[in-house]
């Protein structure tokens, strides 16, 4: 088990926006977490890398493991975010060379050697499905790319320092249907080295790139199961209806 959830629960000031979530996230599996809008999927997937900790109004209780070890009680943000990588809805590289998108963590962490940097830029954008695209133009800026590179590339970002879980927000939502194919595409390769947990709005995302997939209504898990499973044969009503359309 790569994360193990425990009675999580997670209030945005005085609101409750999760109740006893608990769930358990295998390695190099993808997970996927559905539900309507404003259920608590980007809330809880903001847990696991500890991205709450810059709000000072989030109150989280219950037990998050990661590889056995507390996310909050035994591990700084520091080691949780080198571990555990994060993709965002919207694709937003920095203002910056393709190159220095993806080096930017490696710098960060030290590394200065010039053919090292050069080595593991290569191997997060190849690991991504970016490099034959840009390895001629590396120099160029980020911004000049298309959506579905810049998200590629916020991959690869994510990816450079060599995590062991990428954690993904909706990252197709802003994208084309060819875009949103490479990525779903990615998803398959990348589950060989990495955990991963996506947000969807879209069922057959899930159905098309996850192992497992969790179904979230009003702050709560009401069912999780293998993806297969629970779309095929859901065991509460509340899932059927959602996964047939019938709310939300
Ligand atoms: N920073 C915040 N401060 C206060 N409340 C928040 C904050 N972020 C989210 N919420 C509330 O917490 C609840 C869960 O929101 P969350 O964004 O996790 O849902 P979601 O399932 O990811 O929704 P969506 O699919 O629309 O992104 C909502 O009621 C939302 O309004």
């Amino acid at each position: 088990m790569k994360f193990e959830a425990r009675d999580v629960d997670l209030y945005y000031g005085s609101k409750q926006a999760l109740k006893k979530i608990n769930m358990d996230i295998e390695e190099k599996e993808v997970t996927a977490l559905i539900g309507p809008s404003g259920c608590g999927k980007s809330t809880f997937l903001k847990i696991l890398n500890r991205l709450h900790d810059l709000n000072p109004n989030v109150r989280i209780e219950g037990d998050v493991k990661l590889d056995g070890k507390d996310i909050f009680a035994e591990m700084d943000p520091i080691e949780v975010r080198r571990r555990v990588g994060m993709v965002f809805q919207s694709p937003n590289p920095f203002a910056k060379s393709i190159y220095n998108n993806v080096a930017y963590g490696l710098k960060l962490a030290g590394i200065k050697n010039k053919t090292e940097l050069d080595d593991r830029v290569k191997k997060a954008l190849e690991d991504a499905a970016l490099w034959d695209e840009v390895k001629d133009r590396l120099n160029s800026s980020a911004l000049g790319m298309s959506g579905g590179q810049q998200q590629r590339l916020c991959i690869a970002r994510a990816l450079a320092p060599g995590p062991e879980v990428l954690l993904m927000d909706e990252p197709t939502s802003a994208l084309d249907p060819i875009s949103t194919s490479k990525i779903e595409d990615l998803c398959h390769s990348l589950k060989q080295h990495y955990t991963i947990v996506i947000v969807t709005h879209n069922m057959q995302q899930a159905l098309r790139v996850s192992d497992k997939t969790a179904f979230f209504l009003l702050g709560e898990v009401i069912e999780m199961n293998e993806t297969q499973e629970l779309f095929s044969n859901p065991k509460e009503a509340q899932t059927s209806k959602y996964i047939t359309g019938r709310f939300g």
